[in-house]
């Protein structure tokens, strides 16, 4: 055997454990929810069908549910969202996918600024951009590590555990997979407080103050919530966190909960209620904000924007202001950069020197 000098033999054996190591390249998977590919009634039943089948969206057994579904609920949805999404549609598309696709870009475009090549993909989990695509894309760039990232902030079984078990099923199929992780939740993450903050304190400054501030967030149902699901302790931390960092504003903040599905009961208080109830508190200057939602979608700008605002003026309401969600704010992106940054530690050498 060849005799080899002792810091030699020690780097060659660090370079076989680093090996592989370095070979694996990582890449993102940001995820959120999927939207109608145009606004017509048959793409929009297309879309409520695969949502709306999702055992862990609707909990009801198929027998009894699919009925219910194909029968009532796509017929007359469909019908009753065309216009409420041709009201939201933007240039690129809708609004989710566009502020979604600038999410993953910019993400990416930092990256490449700091000399990082980890590829970013978005996917929806229902519709387009599949999962299945994205993950190929990944793959086609080598990556055999992968970042999933659903994009919302609180964690609930029927929005971030499907996506798990999605890709879990596309996986199945794979011979060589690639590692996976998944960021769990980041309700109380600087990044996304600090991005809700700046947000809100940027509209104040440029608007002037309300009487009072209102967080909504998506509704669950409430069975969810007895029977374990932890997104209610989840949106209570957000607003822990907001009311605390703005409690020398001196504006008053409620929480509520919107889009209410069905006839079972949903968490509570209900946003239009909360809303309609404020005038004759003496409450009729409101902003709203969604803290639940990243990206503006069809439940900010249709629900809140649109909807609430007009129930709130016609309870007596004199002033609505609706203050957008996150999109691609430079200041959530650089949050979104340091959040995935840090669960990608130990996966690229690279970053040691580059987290935010
Ligand atoms: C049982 C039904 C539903 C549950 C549970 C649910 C949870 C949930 N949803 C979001 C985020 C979004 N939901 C969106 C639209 C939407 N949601 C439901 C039903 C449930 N959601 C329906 C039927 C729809 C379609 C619109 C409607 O009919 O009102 C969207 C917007 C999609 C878009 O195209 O813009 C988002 C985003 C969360 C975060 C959540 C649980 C925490
Ligand atoms: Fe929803
Ligand atoms: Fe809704």
């Amino acid at each position: 055997m060849q005799n080899i000098p002792e810091p030699e033999k020690k780097r060659d054996q660090n370079n076989i454990i680093n090996k592989p190591h370095q070979d694996m390249k990582a890449g993102v998977l940001l995820v959120n929810l999927g939207t109608p590919t145009s606004y017509s009634a048959s793409d929009i039943r297309r879309y409520l069908a695969e949502f709306l089948s999702d055992k862990r969206v609707v909990e009801l057994p198929s027998l009894l549910w699919q009925p219910i579904l194909r029968g009532v609920i796509l017929p007359f949805r469909s019908r009753k969202l065309v216009h409420k999404y041709q009201q939201v549609w933007m240039e690129g598309g809708s609004p989710l996918l566009v502020h979604s696709l600038a999410q993953a870009q910019k993400l990416a475009d930092g990256f490449a600024r700091q000399n990082l090549s980890i590829p970013v993909e978005l996917a929806m989990r229902y519709g387009k951009p599949s999962l299945a695509a994205a993950i190929e894309s990944l793959r086609q760039q080598h990556c055999e590590r992968i970042l999933v990232v659903p994009m919302y902030p609180q964690y609930a079984a029927s929005t971030t555990a499907t996506i798990l078990d999605k890709i879990a099923r596309i996986v199945a199929d794979f011979r060589d997979q690639p590692e996976f992780r998944f960021i769990k939740r980041f309700y109380n993450e600087p990044g996304y407080i600090m991005a809700l903050l700046n947000k809100i304190r940027t509209f104040w400054q440029v608007n002037g103050k309300p009487q009072r501030l209102l967080l909504s967030f998506h509704g669950l149902p409430q069975r969810s919530v007895d029977q374990g699901d932890p997104y209610y302790k989840d949106c209570k931390g957000t607003v822990h966190l907001l009311k605390q960092a703005l409690a020398d504003e001196g504006v008053e903040m409620d929480f509520s909960f919107q889009s209410r599905f069905g006839a079972q009961k949903w968490l509570e208080p209900a946003t239009q209620e909360t809303l309609e109830s404020y005038p004759a508190k003496g409450v009729k200057r409101v902003d709203v904000i969604c803290p639940g939602f990243v990206a503006d979608c069809l439940e900010t700008l249709e629900e809140i924007q649109l909807e609430c605002a007009s129930e709130f003026k016609k309870a007596g309401g004199e002033q609505f202001r609706y203050i957008p969600c996150l999109n691609s704010d430079e200041e959530w992106v650089n949050g979104l950069d340091g959040i995935v940054k840090r669960h990608l530690q130990g996966w690229c050498p690279e970053l040691s020197n580059s987290i935010r």
